[in-house]
C-alpha cells in the first residue's frame, strides 16, 4: 500500500520532505477550499521543487462542478505545474454519465500533455450528504473514462470517517471492482492508524492521509508532523508483514 500525504502548502511540504523516506506521494491541496480543494499553480511548482525528485507530486483539481471544459483546463494546469498524479473530486456530478464526461476531458487534457501522468477519479464516501455519484460507481466511472485509479474521500470533514459512510465490506467491494477494472484503488477520509489493518487486508493500493499525521490529529489547526508520518508508515509496514505471513501460512 502506498502512503499519500496531503500538505496544505509549501511549509508543510517541507515537513513532508523531512519524512520523505516514509511516504510515497505528496499530495498538494488547499483544505480551506474543500476536501479536495485545489491549490495555486505556483504552490504545486514550489512543492515539486521542495520534495525529493523520486517522490511523485499529486495535485487535486478541486471539488469540481459538472463543467467538463473548465475541469479539463484546470487538470492541465496541475500537470503543467509539475504534478504527475492528477486527482479530481467529482463533487458536482450527479450521474455516472456526467462524471465520465468530466473525467474523459481530464484524461485527454492531461495525457496529451504527459502520457505517463496518473489520473485519479475521486468520489465521496458521504455522497449521500452532498448528492453526488454513488461511491461504488467510481471504479466504473474511472474505467470508462480511461483514468488510472478510483478513489474515495469524505466531502464533509466533520469528524465522520470513511468507514462511517462506507463500511469495510463495501470498501472491500470498491477495491475489488477497481482491481477487476485494472485500476488502483485509493481510500481516504479521516483514516486513523487503527484502520490500517483493515485497509491492508482488503487490498487498498493507496491510502490518503492528513489529519492522522497532523499534531493533535487536527487536519485544520494542527501541522503535519514528520514523526507521525514515520509512525503511520511503521504501522503500515507491520500490517503488510502480517498479511504476507497470513497469506503464506494459508498456502
Ligand atoms: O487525500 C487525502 C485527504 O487529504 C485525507 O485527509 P484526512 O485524513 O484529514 O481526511
Amino acid at each position: 500500500m502506498l502512503l499519500l500525504i496531503s500538505p496544505d502548502g509549501v511549509e508543510e511540504a517541507l515537513d513532508c520532505a523531512k519524512a520523505a523516506e516514509h511516504l510515497d506521494i505528496v499530495d498538494v491541496k488547499k483544505p480551506d477550499e474543500g476536501s479536495l480543494g485545489a491549490n495555486f499553480p505556483w504552490v504545486i511548482r514550489e512543492i515539486r521543487a521542495a520534495v525529493p525528485e523520486d517522490k511523485p507530486v499529486s495535485a487535486t483539481v478541486g471539488d469540481v462542478p459538472y463543467k467538463p471544459g473548465t475541469v479539463a483546463q484546470a487538470a492541465l494546469g496541475a500537470a503543467v505545474s509539475g504534478a504527475t498524479y492528477i486527482k479530481v473530486g467529482l463533487y458536482g456530478c450527479v450521474t455516472p454519465e456526467q462524471a465520465i464526461e468530466v473525467m474523459q476531458g481530464v484524461v485527454r487534457a492531461v495525457k496529451d500533455y504527459r502520457p505517463d501522468a496518473f489520473v485519479v477519479a475521486s468520489g465521496y464516501a458521504d455522497a449521500h450528504r452532498i448528492g453526488c455519484v454513488n461511491p461504488l460507481s467510481l471504479p466504473d466511472i474511472a474505467r470508462r473514462s480511461g483514468a488510472d485509479a478510483a478513489m474515495l474521500d469524505t466531502a464533509v470533514k466533520d469528524g465522520t470517517r470513511l468507514f462511517d459512510h462506507v463500511p469495510p465490506d463495501l470498501c472491500a467491494e470498491f477495491v475489488r471492482l477497481a482491481h477487476d477494472a485494472e485500476l488502483l484503488a485509493a481510500l481516504a477520509g479521516s483514516i486513523k492508524v487503527a484502520d490500517i489493518g483493515t485497509l491492508t487486508r482488503i487490498g487498498t493500493d493507496i491510502v490518503g492521509v492528513r489529519g492522522a499525521v497532523c499534531e493533535g490529529g487536527d487536519r485544520n489547526a494542527g501541522r503535519i508532523q514528520p514523526h507521525l508520518v514515520a509512525a503511520f508508515r511503521a504501522e503500515m509496514d507491520r500490517h503488510a508483514r502480517e498479511c504476507a505471513a497470513a497469506v503464506a501460512a494459508a498456502g
